[in-house]
């Protein structure tokens, strides 16, 4: 290994009680909210085929007129009760709020940027009623934070001279300055989800990014915080030069998942996730495939039986209000969820065979395995095959707990029958395991 003064500090994931939290969490609501909801993805009736919340860098979007739609922010529609209330009615545990993007719009009324919310005909802070509203639903809210600030003048992509260089250090003092201040405002979030890291300015400055992160985790403990902050001393990002995570979990899933366990090496790892191709702020016009409910959940549970976390991006419009495709997501979400949400949260990679009719995931730390079923064979059987030393000592439908009696079709290796193979939506399975040789002899299925 390489001798790193700014990589990883810690081998292996967190163990502390405030990453367990996040980590059973499981489910997040994304919301990126801001001025570019004005343009919603168009300018002078051309559509920007770009992800909307980048409008600004459209060459048929002049920056002047980009960086006057602040005057007309006023989310009149904004209710963040109801915001909370429907993210609670989708089984969200964590939200995570777009409080600065790229263009440097603060949400909150900001000391150190003119470029905020009371500049705008609404004045008012949106950051707190919002955080203070999803805490009052159970809900933990973490703040999304561009490092890249297309706004700030001191902001360098990369440092070419001594006054690049000046620059910079006056904008790691603002970015620093802001981080502090949102600590300081909101004392109940629980972490950071930096994004805007990959410029050369940033990325070449590992000792500034690991200060930075120490610094966070002094005045805030227990933070958490994923692997897109840092960088170490030779500019590898997420990944130290010696292979080893920065940061609290990886970060780097967005739009894509992992296939298999191995593709996540063990660390905890979070996916964000567009409902469109490639949407996070509101677009008017949404082009391409926009995934389903049940293609949703089939993410979120793949992410699950994965050991990850899983986070639906939305993109409010501009008063305040979301598209109704967003509101039918959460309504048709948060259906499956009330009955199943017990095979999500708390849920972890099963240590099972992966099978073509779905998911396994354990329930942390216990003996309890769901199976989701998103395939169903036409031979209507599913098939278990136990993990070694591995017996089975229960079956029985997650939603009514009607029993299931497994067929033995080799050692230690069933079938499971549904009691009907029609549903439009996934099924789920309870298996009641056991590791102790004991129960072998007593209820289980192979006396049968
Ligand atoms: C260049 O490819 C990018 C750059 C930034 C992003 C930003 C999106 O604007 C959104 O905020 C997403 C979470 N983030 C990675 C996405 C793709």
């Amino acid at each position: 290994t390489i001798a790193l003064q700014h990589g990883a500090h810690r081998i292996g994931n967190r163990t502390d009680a405030d990453m367990a939290r996040w980590r059973s969490l499981r489910f997040g609501q994304f919301i990126h909210w801001g001025v570019y909801a004005i343009a919603g993805g168009e300018w002078n009736g051309k559509v920007y085929n770009g992800a909307a919340e980048w409008i600004r860098s459209w060459k048929e979007m002049p920056h002047e007129e980009y960086d006057k739609l602040y005057r007309q922010f006023n989310p009149v529609n904004f209710n963040p009760q109801q915001w909370a209330s429907q993210a609670k009615d989708m089984g969200a545990k964590y939200m995570i709020i777009t409080t600065k993007h790229h263009d440097g719009f603060c949400l909150w009324p900001s000391k150190y940027s003119k470029y905020n919310i009371a500049a705008s005909p609404w004045k008012k802070d949106l950051l707190g009623p919002m955080i203070d509203a999803y805490n009052k639903a159970g809900i933990d809210v973490y703040l999304y934070f561009s490092i890249i600030d297309w706004n700030h003048p001191d902001y360098r992509p990369s440092l070419k001279n001594a006054a690049d260089s000046a620059a910079g250090k006056r904008f790691q003092v603002f970015v620093k300055n802001q981080l502090a201040e949102l600590l300081q405002r909101y004392p109940t979030i629980k972490g950071f989800w930096f994004d805007g890291t990959w410029d050369a300015s940033w990325k070449n400055d590992g000792a500034f990014t690991d200060e930075l992160e120490q610094y966070l985790q002094s005045i805030h403990p227990g933070l958490v915080m994923g692997s897109r902050l840092r960088a170490d001393e030779k500019g590898a990002r997420h990944f130290d030069s010696n292979g080893r995570l920065m940061g609290d979990y990886e970060q780097g899933w967005e739009r894509k998942l992992p296939e298999k366990i191995e593709d996540v090496h063990g660390n905890d790892w979070e996916a964000v996730m567009t409902v469109p191709e490639n949407q996070w702020g509101y677009h008017a016009k949404w082009m391409g495939h926009v995934k389903s409910a049940n293609e949703i959940l089939e993410m979120l549970v793949k992410s699950v039986s994965l050991n990850g976390n899983f986070v639906l991006n939305f993109g409010p419009k501009a008063d305040g209000t979301f598209r109704k495709e967003e509101q039918d997501l959460m309504t048709n979400i948060g259906a499956w969820m009330k009955v199943n949400g017990d095979a999500i949260y708390n849920g972890t990679y099963a240590g099972f065979e992966k099978q073509d009719w779905g998911y396994y995931i354990r329930k942390t730390g216990t003996d309890s395995v769901y199976m989701v079923v998103f395939n169903m064979p036409v031979s209507g059987n599913l098939r278990v095959k136990m993990p070694a030393r591995t017996y089975l000592t229960g079956v029985s439908m997650l939603q009514n707990n009607v029993p299931l009696t497994p067929e033995l079709i080799g050692r230690e290796e069933y079938f499971l029958r549904l009691p009907n193979k029609q549903s439009d939506v996934p099924v789920v399975i309870l298996l009641k395991t056991s590791t102790k040789e004991g129960n072998k002899e007593g209820g289980n299925f192979e006396k049968a």
